[in-house]
């Protein structure tokens, strides 16, 4: 099976290198700096339309442009996975855009190469089959279990709701924290130094994927404005209790 990885960037490089540990990964990039590997080959953007499965790397506001192109070009059969860190609107945009005939599977690997640098076993990736067989479905799913990951299938709109709660208010935390210019101390606590490396993992990221989090998913405003509401909470405990002298367990 040839398997062509569509974007190599941070993210796309990571797993085409970890693809091609199992399979004839080609790898393809829109830019001209991109640099070949040991564990996949480089290709034209007519090299990776023959291959049998296309992965798409890509960002998630770039996904209706790539969505757009491949439509034109793309030999009917073929497997079109995306990775994007939100569901349901990139699989909206592929259902919509590409033919009948391209199967459709969702998949967001839950991890990147900062959080898999000691290695991806045990690390979770969800699957969302979208337009696509059970036997294709099973087959990547049973491929991803070998690998190590730790595979949970879900729809697109169970995976937003959970990951703006889980991933996105990370990286909004982790980028709140990054405006802070915090450093390091003699006297750093585990916990101060857990909340650093939230804060290098989520800045160290491109800003477009926090834009793209907190735009494309749904749930992230209700997230965000839950989070808002339970901080001028505890502020106004606070103003409550140190200024007005009252119970400080009374909430
Ligand atoms: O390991 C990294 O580099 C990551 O930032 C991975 C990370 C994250 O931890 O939020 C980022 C984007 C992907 O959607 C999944 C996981």
């Amino acid at each position: 099976m040839r398997v062509g990885v569509y974007g190599l960037g941070r993210f796309g490089r990571f797993w085409a290198e970890t693809l091609g540990t199992r399979f004839e990964v080609y790898g393809y990039s829109r830019t001209p700096k991109a640099i070949a590997s040991r564990h996949f080959t480089l290709t034209t953007y007519e090299g990776l339309l023959s291959c049998d499965v296309i992965i798409l790397c890509v960002s998630i506001s770039a996904v209706e442009e790539v969505a757009r192109s491949l439509a034109r070009d793309l030999s009917p059969s073929t497997l079109v996975m995306d990775t994007c860190s939100v569901k349901t609107y990139p699989l909206e945009v592929l259902s919509r855009t590409l033919p009948d005939g391209i199967d459709i599977l969702g998949t967001h690997p839950m991890f990147g190469p900062d959080s898999a640098r000691e290695g991806i076993a045990g690390l979770p990736i969800v699957l969302t089959p979208c337009r696509v067989t059970e036997e294709v479905s099973s087959f990547w799913e049973e491929t991803f279990r070998e690998m190590g990951l730790s595979v949970h299938r879900m729809t697109a709109e169970e995976h937003d709701r959970e990951a703006a709660y889980t991933q996105g208010i990370t990286h909004f935390v982790g980028r709140v924290l990054g405006e802070l210019h915090l450093e390091d101390s003699p006297i750093a606590t585990v916990g101060y130094r857990k909340l650093l490396e939230i804060r290098e993992q989520t800045c160290n990221d491109p800003w477009q994927l926090f834009l793209d989090l907190q735009h494309y998913n749904p749930y992230t405003r209700r997230m965000r404005e839950d989070l808002a509401q339970a901080f001028t909470r505890i502020l106004a405990v606070l103003d409550r209790t140190l200024d007005g002298g009252a119970d400080p367990s009374v909430r």
